[in-house]
């Protein structure tokens, strides 16, 4: 509480602070007395062939579906991102937004050591939760349903290239009509959609993100698929599908979210049928990422700050880590290495010479330097107006930086969102 006089009587004045800590305690969890919006307990660990990788954050799905509530209320069922955007509850965004940045406020390149790497994998789930909690609206508003890139052809649409990546994955997955496939990561299930309709497949789509789900399950109705495509909640790191569950795994830019790639590659080997494939589309470093050098730590800090990442590694390390869960690797390239005529990152880069169609001009805008420029004073008066809530322009910022991470990495030859690795669970 602030005190301050008028008329010489003391009034109290309840601060943002005063209004958040006890939103923050009613979302305690009881069982370890941890703050769970942020802090982890070693309960669990994720084992390797009996060894120990990495601790895994208490799950606590009735918080965070109440949290879910309190922050985005009736805003789940708004028809765009923006709409949504609008319609938060401040106290319960002030609450993410805090939890969000005290991982990277303050953090820069020059004096980030191997502990604040280590402290952001210890609470990996509640980092990437709270980053959707504030990023989801904007990518529906600015990029749309498929949280993801994709590689460019000559005279194809945004939205036309989107699809067909996801058509490439489905198709060197083997995913046939009538399989039973997960998606790991599953976003507001766009590409799940997709591929559902692509193939035929029954789709499950596993997301730490109520919200998200929310918004995945309203999206499926409406497009008829309620009986092909189911959305869940759960942590990655340990899903609760029994063993052998699955007869096809895809993941998109998702898996880069895991505290450590071989914690969540296990899982998927696990909950796979034997003889059943993987595919994954990963974010990486390459392997000319150099960590002792300075302009490299920036430019993936900056990556994972605008992406929610707690830990993002080298393309070795991704590959050793598909294998030592267990997988047969049947194909590894790195796709942003075709030679395309039109960069993976030109959207995000402003490049609107790349542009397709004029029809593309309206997505296209929204993801430019003027069109981040817009969003940063906007979003600005919004907050200063009160339409929006605090923290929203932040938010923006933080994505607006880290899409400059993503195309420094991606000019330097530092970083890949589209490493693709197809593996085998060996047949019995
Ligand atoms: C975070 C991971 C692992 C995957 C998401 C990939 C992309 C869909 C996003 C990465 C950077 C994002 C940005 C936007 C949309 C979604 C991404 C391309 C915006 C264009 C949304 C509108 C904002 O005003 C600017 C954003 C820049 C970054």
């Amino acid at each position: 509480m602030d005190i301050f006089f008028r008329r010489k009587q003391i009034v109290r004045r309840p601060t943002l602070n005063s209004v958040v800590a006890p939103l923050k305690a009613r979302f305690l969890d009881s069982r370890t007395s941890n703050s769970v919006l942020g802090f982890f307990s070693f309960n669990k660990l994720t084992m390797v062939s009996s060894k120990p990788v990495v601790p895994l954050e208490k799950e606590d799905h009735a918080r965070d579906a109440a949290f879910m509530k309190a922050l985005h209320g009736k805003s789940t069922d708004a028809a765009g991102g923006f709409a949504a955007m609008l319609s938060k509850d401040k106290n319960a965004k002030q609450v993410a937004v805090d939890e969000y940045f005290k991982h990277f406020d303050n953090k820069r390149a020059e004096t980030e050591t191997d502990a604040d790497r280590e402290a952001r994998t210890k609470e990996y789930a509640s980092l990437t939760r709270h980053y959707y909690n504030l990023a989801t609206d904007l990518y529906e508003y600015g990029w749309g349903q498929s949280f993801h890139f994709c590689r460019y052809s000559i005279g194809e649409s945004f939205y036309q290239a989107i699809a067909r990546h996801e058509h490439y994955l489905a198709m060197k997955t083997g995913i046939q009509a009538g399989m039973k496939v997960l998606d790991v990561g599953c976003g507001v299930g766009g590409p799940a959609r997709e591929i559902a309709k692509f193939t035929d497949a029954h789709i499950t789509g596993l997301n730490n993100n109520d919200y998200q789900i929310e918004r995945a399950t309203r999206y499926a109705a409406k497009e008829g698929l309620s009986g092909q495509l189911k959305f869940v909640k759960g942590d990655f790191m340990q899903m609760s599908f029994p063993d052998n569950s699955f007869d096809a795994v895809y993941a998109i830019e998702a898996t880069v979210h895991a505290p450590k790639l071989v914690g969540v590659y296990s899982e998927i080997y696990r909950v796979l049928k034997p003889g059943g494939t993987f595919g994954v589309y990963e974010w990486l470093m390459t392997d000319k990422y150099d960590n002792n050098n300075l302009e490299h730590r920036d430019i993936r800090l900056a990556i994972e700050e605008g992406n929610g990442i707690s830990n993002m590694v080298t393309i070795s390390e991704g590959l050793a880590a598909i294998k030592e869960a267990g997988f047969e690797l049947l194909h590894h390239e790195d796709l942003a290495k075709r030679d395309d005529p039109i960069p993976w990152y030109w959207g995000i880069a402003g490049e609107v010479k790349y542009m397709q169609s004029y029809w593309d001009l309206f997505t296209v805008l929204r993801m430019t330097h003027a069109g981040r420029t817009a969003v940063h004073h906007f979003t600005g008066l919004l907050e200063t107006i009160g339409l929006a809530p605090k923290g929203t322009k932040k938010t923006a910022d933080a994505l607006a930086k880290g899409a400059d991470g993503l195309v420094a990495g991606a000019k330097k030859d530092l970083f890949t969102p589209m490493y693709l690795m197809v593996a085998r669970k060996p047949a019995n």
